[in-house]
């Protein structure tokens, strides 16, 4: 039987109906839409990938907790009534940093995959590329330990309009259509390249410091784990790193019996 999870992130909320296959130790998406905040939501349509069978669980959760209240506010009564997880502690994972409340959930979420995914003596690297970019470490023992953020490509894109007087705002959903051209001939096409190029290298930079640094105590190499949505454009270079769709969807609908029990 399948369930119903939903991230609330800051560009989308994403729906996934997930289930568990005998192939994966983490559910599988079988349906999913992302929809960009002001666009309508097609209700009907989630409502319709389970005419046949009611989903098991529920649940929203939210890396913006204001976003996850009002598409609960939303909610359609052709559906069942969802949960809304935020309690970070009943998440079945240890977290070493300074603040772990102040820890994004799907960060959080992306290394209780990693636990699910990775070899028991294996470390991992999460890699989250959505409205900002994360760069995370889980240890041999599955522990959190922190790690990098650093803006996205369509913050990037923003910010270099906003915070100047020279520089045009790039439609970042057509540069995301093709590869630009590395050495940039007019002012959209250096931000282009400078936005695309920067974004692959900062991940490829934090991926060999992360990795240096798991190696002063493991000598086994990170399972590296990319996902999020600019996780395509970078995939095809980091031949070393899987690609998981929405890993953090997924997770959540891992651990959904749990962290719903009453
Ligand atoms: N189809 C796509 N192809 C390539 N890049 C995409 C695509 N969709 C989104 N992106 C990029 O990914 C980022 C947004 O991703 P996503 O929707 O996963 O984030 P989000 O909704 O903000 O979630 P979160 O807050 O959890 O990061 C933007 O920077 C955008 O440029
Ligand atoms: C960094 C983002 C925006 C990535 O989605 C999210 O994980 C978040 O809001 N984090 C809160 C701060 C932290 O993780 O330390």
């Amino acid at each position: 039987m399948s369930c119903l999870v939903v991230d609330a992130g800051h560009t989308r909320v994403k729906f996934a109906a997930c289930r568990q296959q005998a192939t994966s130790s983490l559910p599988e998406v079988i349906r999913s839409a992302a929809v960009i905040y002001g666009e309508p939501i097609d209700w009907s349509a989630i409502a319709s990938w389970f005419a046949g069978s009611a989903p098991r669980s529920v649940i929203v959760m939210g890396t913006n907790l204001d976003r996850a209240q009002q598409v609960i506010q939303a909610w359609p009564a052709a559906l069942p009534r969802p949960t809304l997880f935020s309690d970070k502690r009943t998440l079945p994972l240890k977290v070493d940093v300074e603040f772990p409340d102040k820890v994004g959930m799907d960060r959080l979420l992306n290394a209780v995959a990693a636990n699910l995914l990775r070899r028991p003596d294996q470390p991992a690297i999460t890699v989250g590329t959505g409205t900002a970019i994360t760069v995370d470490v889980i240890d041999a023992d599955g522990v959190f330990r922190g790690g990098a953020i650093f803006p996205g490509i369509l913050l990037g894109a923003k910010s270099l309009h906003m915070e100047t007087t020279t520089l045009p705002h790039v439609n970042v959903w057509e540069l995301l259509k093709t590869e630009p051209t590395v050495v940039g001939k007019n002012t959209e096409q250096a931000i282009a390249s400078g936005l695309y190029w920067g974004h692959l290298g900062g991940i490829r930079e934090l991926i060999m410091r992360h990795t240096a640094w798991l190696q002063t105590t493991c000598s086994v190499p990170p399972l590296v784990l990319l996902t999020g949505g600019a996780s395509g454009i970078v995939a095809p270079y980091l031949q070393d790193a899987k690609l998981e769709t929405e890993l953090s969807l997924r997770a959540l609908a891992a651990v959904a019996d749990q962290v719903t029990a009453p």
